[in-house]
């Protein structure tokens, strides 16, 4: 698909000898900094966006997009579009060679909004969230605008920013960096990325052609047409395959990217050439972060603040999930209705879940590439073993998907009672069918955005009062929504009277068997950063 390309244009803050000041500027229109400037405008708040390109990125990039992300497009209204397009997928397989030693199924249960993953070029994402950016007023725009110098002060920072105009500045309240993993942003705060940069080098093709394997993600250990090495295969949308080859450390990666070189490998692994190529890169895994994600006025966000391998797909999920942390304690500080407090918990709660990503990403890493003949020897073992063995399978690891992190977080008030399951403090909401009192057929993940997704009281009908400014899903025989095949009262342990308090990103802050009206006081002052 050819980039769509957008104007530049001469804005009036450009004229102004002051620079002008705006609450918050998000600089970077990549998935995460639309979407993140889409939810803050859904919650009232005026956001400028700057990008340096005039163009959506070109190449697939990020191709997997995870449940969470959806239910997060969901909520920022996009989501239909995404599945439209999108190819779904649920089913994983793991071959040694040519023979499968594993397969998973990522959500084997039915009673679920979203799917378990789609694959969709990030361009589609990309234009999609455009889409709805332009329906919203509430976000100016600003192509061309790259920014090339930084002040701090003590309530804002200041912006130099370079047109084809040239330059000017703008002050804001908070600066968000979606700028991507090599965020000028970073360098402007003078913080490093920590951590390690792995010697294995991966070739990526987006090849487009038709074939017919089945929606499902296949990962090859030493396959017959890539000895020795590893390789994935994703379906696109349109006919476009993407096609991971490990290609080892001492790959000339500038030789390796060539096309003619690419096609041969192609081949052997097609059997045929009848495909032509829509991308082609070489890329290093990466697994680091910055040491903090909040520097004064500057907070970091998806790409600039962490990196991961590819394998795994927690690169633009996690992102996502960064943007939908940060949106709704950013709109609640800058309604002076939650202090430092509250964004410092986006520092921990983001922080926590990098690392999560990190770690997960380095151990399917080190078994995709290990790192000596003994690891090496090990893991053949191990994949041989999985054929057999359930307990091998489990050990085996090409990357388990992107799920999301459950925070051990200053926000949340532990439980006071056994519970047998559900989702516990600190984790994310799970999605469960419901019926109106007219019997037509939504989700709880519906219910929630009707009930205008800020701190909602989920509840097996308690006669609760609800505190101030929380909004209310009430499920039981006599309420508005019915749980009639079981599955809220399965999936949340909820016995009759059994609340759980939302936080604005869908998260748990506090569960109660029978709440209180002053346990439930105490627990959204704590999920809002003032305990
Ligand atoms: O299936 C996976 O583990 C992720 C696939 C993926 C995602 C993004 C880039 C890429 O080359 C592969």
């Amino acid at each position: 698909m050819a980039p769509a390309a957008f104007g530049y244009r001469r804005h009036p803050d450009q004229d102004r000898h002051d620079p002008a000041r705006h609450p918050v500027v998000v600089v970077g229109a990549g998935p995460v900094g639309l979407s993140l400037s889409i939810d803050l405008a859904q919650r009232g708040q005026s956001v400028v966006l700057l990008d340096d390109a005039d163009r959506i990125g070109e190449g697939s990039r990020a191709i997997c997009f995870s449940k969470r992300s959806l239910e997060v497009w969901d909520r920022l209204g996009v989501a239909d579009r995404m599945l439209d397009k999108g190819v779904i997928w649920q089913v994983g397989k793991i071959f040694l060679r040519d023979a499968m030693v594993y397969r998973f199924d990522l959500l084997p249960e039915s009673g679920h909004k979203m799917p378990a993953f789609i694959n969709l070029q990030q361009y589609y994402a990309e234009a999609f969230l455009l889409d709805r950016v332009q329906q919203l007023p509430a976000i100016d725009l600003r192509w061309r605008n790259k920014v090339t110098g930084l002040a701090q002060h003590n309530d804002h920072a200041v912006l130099t920013i370079a047109t084809p105009d040239g330059e000017y500045r703008l002050a804001a309240d908070y600066v968000v960096a979606c700028d991507g993993a090599r965020s000028a942003l970073r360098g402007l705060v003078g913080a490093e990325f920590e951590g390690e940069v792995f010697e294995d080098q991966f070739l990526i093709a987006d090849v487009k052609m038709q074939a017919e394997f089945p929606t499902e993600r296949w990962f090859w250990f030493d396959p017959p047409f890539h000895s020795g090495q590893s390789a994935l295969l994703h379906r696109q949308p349109d006919n476009v395959w993407r096609i991971d080859l490990q290609i080892g450390a001492d790959a000339d990666a500038a030789v390796e990217r060539q096309p003619e070189n690419v096609r041969p490998r192609i081949e052997r692994m097609l059997g045929h050439g009848d495909f032509s190529f829509e991308w082609i890169s070489v890329y290093k895994f990466q697994c680091r972060r910055m040491q903090r994600l909040l520097h004064s006025r500057v907070i970091f966000a998806g790409d600039s603040a962490h990196q991961v391998s590819p394998f795994g797909a927690r690169g633009a999920n996690s992102g996502l999930e960064d943007g939908e942390n940060l949106a709704w304690k950013l709109d609640l500080v800058l309604r002076g209705k939650a202090g430092a407090a509250l964004l410092s918990s986006y520092d921990v709660e983001r922080g926590q879940a990098a690392d999560d990503n990190i770690r997960a990403s380095t151990r399917s890493t080190d078994f995709i590439a290990p790192h000596s003949a003994q690891e090496r020897r090990l893991r053949g073992a191990v994949l041989q073993l999985a054929k057999e063995a359930d307990f091998a399978k489990r050990m085996v690891n090409a990357g388990r998907l992107s799920v999301p992190s459950v925070y051990d977080s200053p926000l949340s008030t532990p439980d006071a009672e056994a519970w047998a399951g559900g989702p516990k403090p600190g984790a994310s909401m799970i999605d469960a069918p419901l019926a109106r009192t007219d019997g037509a057929a939504c989700y709880l993940s519906d219910a929630f955005v009707a009930a205008g997704r800020g701190f909602t009281l989920l509840h097996a009908a308690n006669g609760a009062a609800l505190p101030d400014g929380v909004g209310e899903i009430r499920i039981g025989r006599d309420a508005p929504l019915r749980d009639n095949a079981g599955h809220f009262a399965q999936r949340y342990d909820a016995s009759p009277g059994a609340a759980y308090l939302l936080r604005p990103d869908g998260y748990v802050a506090a569960r109660f068997k029978q709440p209180t009206p002053a346990a439930l006081d105490a627990a959204l002052a704590r999920a809002r950063g003032q305990a």
